[in-house]
């Protein structure tokens, strides 16, 4: 056997998936951990250090020595596509985490913009979950007018009394994700609501929000509408202000997924590389880490 040395030995893994093995490949907090069992069907003895690190369809094995099977796969240098696949990985935390929920909802929190529909329908597949965005179940209870209509005839507290209806009766089902509205949080009663699921707040910048704001217009988000400027400045000004009021509401969640700490973990420097699949796997990740602590098992 040959005995390779080094600090980050990137690894060949042309056809991990049709080997057979995937289902083997646990994925925690941003790393992908093999088995000893199908470390060794891969031919790879790695003797110091054991995480795959997931990358964007790359993975790389950082390891401080290694042996190589001559009869094994290729363990070679250099950046290899493997056939691990966003989606797959996603189903597969899913799976991990759905004993742990116990048919409990997820309610997304964060600010307006912060993806919780986006990253929530995303989610609800992976868990086999419904999925229910909460401004939409208040506008189909009020016959179907937008939340910005709704804002302008009735006034904000018409709308926030029928958000906290909506969360008192979505808080009774189960097997779902809620995306909530951005402002449902500061309303205490809502907590004794969602705290029937687990809460977990999508924390992500405010620069990145108000792009994605400003792309698709603040008219249809009354909160917004009032400031003036350019679209990015009415939302980046908003936003702030709303965030300095809300800080404390949102850290009250279970559980943060934060879009930085996704960059850090991922090695990205661009924020706008992150997918939502990332942010839905790292909700999973948050979630399941909470749940661990809670039922006091220690988390790897
Ligand atoms: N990770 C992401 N990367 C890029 N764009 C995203 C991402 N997540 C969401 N978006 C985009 O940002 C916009 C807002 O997303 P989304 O509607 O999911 O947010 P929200 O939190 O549900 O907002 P609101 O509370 O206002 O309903 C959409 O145009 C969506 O496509
Ligand atoms: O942040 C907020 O206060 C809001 C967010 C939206 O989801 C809607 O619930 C509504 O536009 C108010």
């Amino acid at each position: 056997m040959e005995a390779v040395s080094g600090t980050n030995l990137q690894l060949s893994l042309p056809s991990i998936r049709s080997q057979k093995i995937e289902g083997k490949i646990r994925r925690w907090n941003g790393l992908l951990r093999l088995s000893p069992r199908h470390r060794n069907d891969l031919g790879l003895k790695v003797t110091q250090l054991n995480e795959l690190q997931w990358r964007r369809g790359r993975v790389s094995v950082p390891v401080l020595h290694a042996c190589k099977d001559p009869h094994a796969p290729a363990l070679q240098s250099g950046n290899l596509h493997s056939s691990f696949d966003e989606n797959w990985l996603l189903k597969n935390k899913g799976e991990e985490v759905l004993p742990y929920l116990n048919e409990r909802c997820i309610f997304l929190v964060g600010m307006m913009g912060s993806g919780k529909t986006t990253v929530g329908e995303i989610l609800s597949e992976a868990l086999g979950y419904s999925f229910v965005d909460s401004d939409k179940y208040v506008e189909d209870a009020l016959g179907g007018s937008p939340v910005a209509q709704i804002f302008k005839q009735f006034g904000e507290s018409f709308f926030r009394d029928n958000e906290r209806e909506a969360l008192r009766k979505l808080s009774s089902i189960t097997r779902q994700v809620v995306s909530t509205g951005g402002g449902a949080v500061i309303c205490p009663i809502n907590w004794k609501y969602m705290r029937e699921g687990v809460t977990v707040y999508l924390d992500i910048p405010l620069d990145v929000l108000a792009r994605r704001i400003a792309a698709e217009g603040t008219d249809s988000r009354p909160i917004l509408d009032s400031e003036s400027g350019d679209a990015y400045t009415k939302a980046f000004t908003g936003l702030l202000s709303l965030s300095k009021k809300r800080a404390q509401a949102y850290a009250k969640a279970d559980a943060k997924a934060s879009l930085q700490h996704i960059a850090t973990k991922l090695g990205l420097e661009d924020l706008s590389d992150i997918t939502p699949t990332d942010i839905a796997l790292e909700v999973l990740v948050q979630i399941e880490d909470f749940l661990q602590c809670k039922n006091g098992i220690s988390v790897p």
